[in-house]
C-alpha cells in the first residue's frame, strides 16, 4: 500500500498522547486458545492482573472477550468446529460458563469483582433494552466492577428477518465503545498490528504505526483470519476502526501475545497500530 494522506509513518518513535478514564479492551480467541486447542493460561492472568491495576488506578474498564467456542471445543476435546449451528451454540454454552469461571478466580486473584453481560444486537436497537444495558454498564462501572461481555451465542440467530447477531466481536466491542461512550479501544489480537500487506502472505510486511483515516486501499490490504479459530481476520477489525473513527474516537490493534502491553499502550508506548481522529492524533515528543 502507497503511502497517503490519513496514513502517518513518522509518529512511530513519539509518545502519544492518551488521556484514557474510560476503557474498552478486546481480546480474540486466538489469544486466548492456542493452535493445538489448550487454553492460554497465562495470557488469561497476565489480562486479568493488567485490567485489574488500571481498575485500581481509578480507570473504567469493559472486557469484550471471544473464546466461547473455543473453549468449548477444548472442553470436549474436539479439534475441529462443528459445521452444524446448533453444535457450535451448545458448545459456546459450555464454553463461555468455562471462560467466565476462568476470568472470575484470575480477577478474584487480583482482588477485582467482575460481572457477566451476554449481548445480542436486537438489544441495542430497541430504545428500552438499550437503557437498560447502558444502565447495567453505569452501575457496574461506579462500583469498580469489570463487566466482561460477549456475544450471546447460543441465543443469538443470523436470519435476515431477526436481526439478533452481531457478525462477530471486533464489531461488538466497538458498537459497545461508542455506546458507552469509552475514550479508547484497544483490540488485541494474534498480529501486532495493522500492516501494509497482510503479514502472513508477505515477509516484508511493514506495520503502520498511525491511521487517521480508513478507505478503500486500507481494506484493500486487509485479508482473512491468521489462526483457525479467528473469525473476521483483519477487515472486522477494520470496521471497528472506522466505527471508532467516525465516532471520533480511537482504537489501538495490538498484539495479545503479552497483556501488559494494555499497561503500555495507556502509557503513551508506540505499540501496535493506532487508529486516531486528525484532532486527537497529537503525540508528544521526548
Ligand atoms: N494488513 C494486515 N495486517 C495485519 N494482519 C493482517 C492483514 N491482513 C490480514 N491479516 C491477518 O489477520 C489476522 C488477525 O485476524 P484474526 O485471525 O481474525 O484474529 P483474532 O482471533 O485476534 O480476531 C492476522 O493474524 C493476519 O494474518
Ligand atoms: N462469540 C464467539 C467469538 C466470535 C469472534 O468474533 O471471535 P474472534 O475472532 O476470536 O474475536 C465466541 O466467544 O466464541
Amino acid at each position: 500500500m502507497k503511502q497517503k494522506d490519513g496514513i502517518g509513518m513518522g509518529a512511530q518513535l513519539s509518545k502519544r498522547k492518551m488521556d484514557v478514564k474510560r476503557l474498552v479492551v478486546k481480546v480474540g480467541t486466538s489469544s486466548l486458545v492456542y493452535p493445538d486447542g489448550g487454553l492460554n493460561l497465562r495470557v488469561i492472568d497476565q489480562l486479568a492482573f493488567a485490567l485489574s491495576t488500571l481498575c485500581g488506578q481509578g480507570k473504567e474498564v469493559i472486557l469484550v472477550s471471544s473464546g466461547a467456542i473455543g473453549v468449548g471445543l477444548n472442553a470436549l476435546r474436539l479439534k475441529e468446529r462443528p459445521k452444524e449451528i446448533s453444535e457450535q451454540q451448545a458448545l459456546a454454552s459450555i464454553g463461555q460458563s468455562k471462560l467466565i469461571t476462568m476470568f472470575n478466580q484470575r480477577f478474584a486473584h487480583y482482588n477485582q469483582t467482575i460481572g457477566q453481560l451476554l449481548l445480542t444486537h436486537d438489544v441495542f436497537d430497541f430504545p428500552a433494552s438499550n437503557q437498560h444495558v447502558m444502565d447495567t454498564f453505569d452501575k457496574l462501572l461506579a462500583r469498580h466492577v469489570v463487566p466482561i461481555v460477549n456475544e450471546n451465542d447460543s441465543i443469538a440467530v443470523d436470519e435476515m428477518d431477526h436481526r439478533t447477531k452481531f457478525g462477530d466481536n471486533d464489531q461488538l466491542s466497538a458498537i459497545v465503545a461508542t455506546h458507552v461512550d469509552a475514550d479508547l479501544l484497544i483490540m488485541l489480537s494474534d498480529i501486532e498490528g495493522f500492516y501494509d500487506q497482510n503479514p502472513l502472505t508477505h515477509d516484508d510486511a511493514q506495520l503502520i504505526p498511525t491511521i487517521h483515516e480508513i478507505n478503500d486501499d486500507t481494506y484493500a490490504v486487509a485479508g482473512g483470519r491468521g489462526s483457525r479459530y479467528g473469525t473476521g481476520g483483519m477487515v472486522t477489525k477494520l470496521t471497528a476502526a472506522e466505527i471508532m473513527l467516525k465516532d471520533h474516537r480511537q482504537m489501538v490493534l495490538a498484539s495479545g501475545k503479552d497483556p501488559a502491553i494494555i499497561l503500555d499502550i495507556l502509557a503513551g508506548k508506540p505499540v501496535g497500530t493506532w487508529f486516531t481522529p486528525e484532532e486527537k492524533g497529537a503525540v508528544q515528543h521526548g
